[in-house]
């Protein structure tokens, strides 16, 4: 047998918008999956689907915005039965068709969540604390000639607004709580065992905080669920941090409200049409932007990548899914 129809016997595995374990999972695990590249191809993507993927039973994809699974690629998937993707949000895959069309779906499940709840908690002290902004007004020289930098806000004892207390949510009270801040939650169901304030309405969480920090996925139901009202009501010394995504805000809104000085600050690693992130907001002193980062280290990669190996393998062998997206 060749090493052609060696891999012809192995799974076969489409792989969408590659996650950024790919090159790391396809180099360690060789000869367990055969991973089929639409993008290596110059055909169009649907054609290399009907060419190439008709035995593809698992497809890897990555999230975070940047590809969206639609109807037309699942319909030239006849054999498809699992979809793994490589994030905790799923707002880029159809989950009612995926459902109705029988497939199983994994996720990458609580590996980043502690790494996006620092990165949260990253953002708010840069926001109010001023890092990037005084960081910007050594380099220019400007100690020298323009004397004090501005007055930062006091983290340990503010009035924090968790918006979403699932497991990244949790993470960045359990966090904040060591800051002495007075934790409050928005979510659809009170959790019977937080021990925090529970708003069922968002607009009732900003009134009483000072800073607001978005952990919710995107749904229909949460689609720009921080509208200009929220923002009023958070006040004009407030802080708005978005680790979850982008159109949770209304974006637009958002940048009207810092620049009239509605809201004080914001401190944003995703945004409302990535990868564009919108210019005006470069001008803004009081903004601390990061490049849709916050799972970005090392450590999780690594896990992100075994997590998708076992879910692959313990699919092909009949056996449960290690990481479940179950809503
Ligand atoms: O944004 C990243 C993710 O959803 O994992």
């Amino acid at each position: 047998m060749g090493p052609e129809d060696q891999a012809n016997e192995l799974p076969q595995v489409l792989v969408l918008g590659p996650p950024p374990v790919f090159p790391y999972l396809e180099s360690q695990f060789p000869n367990r999956f055969h991973f089929l590249k639409p993008w290596l191809s110059n055909l169009p993507l649907t054609q290399f689907l009907i060419s190439y993927a008709q035995s593809a039973t698992a497809l890897l994809i990555r999230g975070g915005g940047t590809v969206q699974l639609t109807s037309a690629i699942l319909d030239c998937l006849p054999s498809l039965q699992l979809v793994v993707t490589a994030s905790v949000g799923v707002d880029h895959l159809d989950l009612p068709e995926l459902r109705r069309r029988g497939l199983a779906i994994a996720y990458a499940g609580n590996v980043f969540s502690e790494d996006v709840a620092d990165m949260a908690i990253g953002l708010l002290i840069d926001v109010i604390r001023k890092v990037s902004a005084g960081d910007r007004f050594v380099r220019q020289g400007l100690r020298s000639t323009k004397g004090d930098f501005p007055l930062g806000l006091k983290l340990s004892s503010k009035r924090i607004g968790i918006v979403g207390l699932g497991q990244i949510g949790s993470e960045v009270a359990k966090r904040l709580e060591g800051f002495g801040c007075k934790i409050s939650y928005y979510s659809r169901i009170k959790k019977s065992m937080a021990p925090y304030s529970y708003y069922s309405n968002v607009y009732e969480l900003a009134a009483n905080c000072e800073v607001l920090i978005i952990c919710c996925a995107l749904t229909e139901e949460t689609h720009h669920i921080i509208n200009r009202e929220v923002m009023v009501a958070l006040g004009k010394d407030g802080v708005i941090v978005n680790i979850g995504r982008g159109a949770i805000i209304n974006e637009k809104e958002m940048i009207r409200c810092l620049i009239e000085g509605e809201i004080g600050g914001a401190g944003l690693d995703v945004f409302e049409n990535e990868p564009r992130i919108p210019e005006e907001l470069f001008h803004l002193d009081n903004v601390v932007l990061t490049p849709h980062v916050a799972v970005g280290t090392y450590e999780s990669r690594m896990e992100l990548s075994k997590l998708m190996v076992e879910n692959l393998e313990t699919f092909f062998s009949n056996k449960s899914l290690v990481s479940p997206f179950v809503d």
